[in-house]
């Protein structure tokens, strides 16, 4: 048993010297969607294959040296389907098999074994959050703390994802996983974004007993990302926020709180690249938030009062992320404020998600309705995400150790 997101060992005993096998791994996620990945190996002159030390050869899911291959390659059968874990008290059951030769079809099985891959660390607290107009989910760790707080927000799709807030509060955080439409008695449709009811969570954090202020952090990715500048930017208590993806202008819905009220981002639709197999390249489809009316959308991130961490996938094509990081950039020094720290990956797509969860290249775009391409390439995409959630938890330890 480990945590989905920590690196696994995996060997091999008891093979011929030089055996040729293949490694297959494989899940089914809660929807039963088969998710596989496979490598060729030969055995070292003593029976032994550790992947750790053994490069996997040409042919299957991946190849060369890559300790973490066999979990970072897996691939759903299933088109535009993307790796999600719904129930965080639940472990994936990662299924590891040994089939002999380099057959493309499956050889003899050799061997197999059974691993739980868990989201909640012992110890770590799920508290189901119904306050006020709340809809969320607190993970608090062991002990009684207070501990720094993390407010967590996905992007459009809705529902309430709670498994990257669950793996960030295994690491001493208290982390809200918050929903904000498409949950419950939420709104059903992103249509009109009011940031009060966002002021009602970060209230709920601050006057938490097992938080530690003065200040929150906010974790925001893609639409969520927006979402969490427009809150740094008018809503008191924020001492850091961390954006994945994001953007610097509001996109896809009216942001309003007390007086202030700020329109989304124009959309071409004549500028979404569709592909012979109808899968939509929306890269392009945002109007640039710093020409004519479309200025109105650029959020006043120059109010806020936080640090700013901006995670950017260089090959992002969901918008152009780094774009928005260097243009917020700009703002915040031109008013006299922090740089923010800027990390771009090259060779990232869109879906920087907490490491090993396998990269998704396309799946529906809910707010857009057709399924879109989100960019990145697999392993430059792993290796993104595992030294992203570093960076996000340093940050926020630098920044909100009180
Ligand atoms: C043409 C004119 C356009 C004009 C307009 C253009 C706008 C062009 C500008 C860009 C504008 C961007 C602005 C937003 C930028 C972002 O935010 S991009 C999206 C980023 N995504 C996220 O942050 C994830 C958000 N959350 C989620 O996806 C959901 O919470 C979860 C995790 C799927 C679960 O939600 P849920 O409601 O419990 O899921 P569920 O009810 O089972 O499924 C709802 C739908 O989600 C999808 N889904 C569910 N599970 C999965 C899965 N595992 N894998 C794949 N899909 C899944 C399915 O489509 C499902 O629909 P059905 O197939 O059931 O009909």
């Amino acid at each position: 048993r480990s945590l989905f997101d920590e690196p696994l060992g995996i060997a091999v005993q008891g093979l011929s010297p030089r055996q040729q096998v293949t490694l297959r791994a494989s899940l089914r996620d809660e929807a039963g969607e088969l998710f596989e990945a496979h490598a060729r190996y030969q055995a070292a002159e003593d029976g032994e294959l550790d992947v750790a030390r053994c490069p996997a050869l040409p042919g299957g899911s991946f190849s060369g040296l890559e300790p973490m291959g066999l979990l970072w390659a897996l691939q759903p059968r299933k088109a535009f389907w993307r790796l999600v874990k719904k129930d965080v008290q639940t472990p994936f059951l990662l299924r590891l098999e040994v089939l002999e030769g380099h057959g493309d079809d499956s050889g003899r099985l050799l061997a197999q074994a059974q691993h739980e891959r868990a989201f909640l660390r012992d110890g770590v607290r799920r508290v189901p959050v119904r306050d006020g107009r709340i809809r969320a989910t607190l993970f608090l760790p062991p002990g009684n703390g207070p501990f720094p707080g993390v407010i967590d927000l996905y992007g459009a799709g809705g529902g309430l994802p709670e498994y990257r807030a669950c793996l960030l509060a295994n690491y001493g955080f208290a982390v809200l996983a918050l929903a904000f439409y498409g949950y419950e008695d939420l709104p059903k449709e992103m249509k009109e974004i009011n940031l009060e009811y966002f002021e009602e969570a970060v209230n709920y954090m601050l006057q938490h007993n097992q938080v530690k202020g003065p200040g929150i952090g906010l974790l925001g990715f893609s639409k969520g990302g927006d979402l969490c500048i427009s809150m740094a930017s008018f809503l008191k208590g924020i001492t850091a926020t961390a954006v994945i993806n994001g953007s610097v202008a509001n996109v896809g819905a009216v942001v309003r709180y007390k007086d202030v009220t700020i329109p989304p981002l124009g959309v071409n639709p004549k500028r979404i690249k569709v592909s012979k197999s109808g899968i939509g390249d929306i890269i392009d489809a945002l109007n640039n938030p710093l020409e004519g009316a479309d200025r109105q959308s650029f959020i006043p991130l120059e109010k806020a009062e936080c640090r700013f961490l901006f995670i950017v996938g260089q090959d992002d094509h969901n918008w152009k992320s780094e774009f928005f990081a260097t243009e917020g950039s700009k703002r915040l020094q031109a008013h006299g404020k922090e740089k923010p720290e800027i990390i771009c990956y090259p060779g990232a797509g869109h879906y920087i998600e907490p490491p090993f969860f396998p990269m998704c290249a396309a799946s529906m775009h809910l707010l857009v309705g057709m399924p879109v391409i989100w960019g990145g390439e697999p392993k430059a995409h792993c290796e993104a995400q595992i030294d992203a959630w570093q960076q996000i938890q340093a940050f926020f330890h630098r920044h909100l150790k009180g």
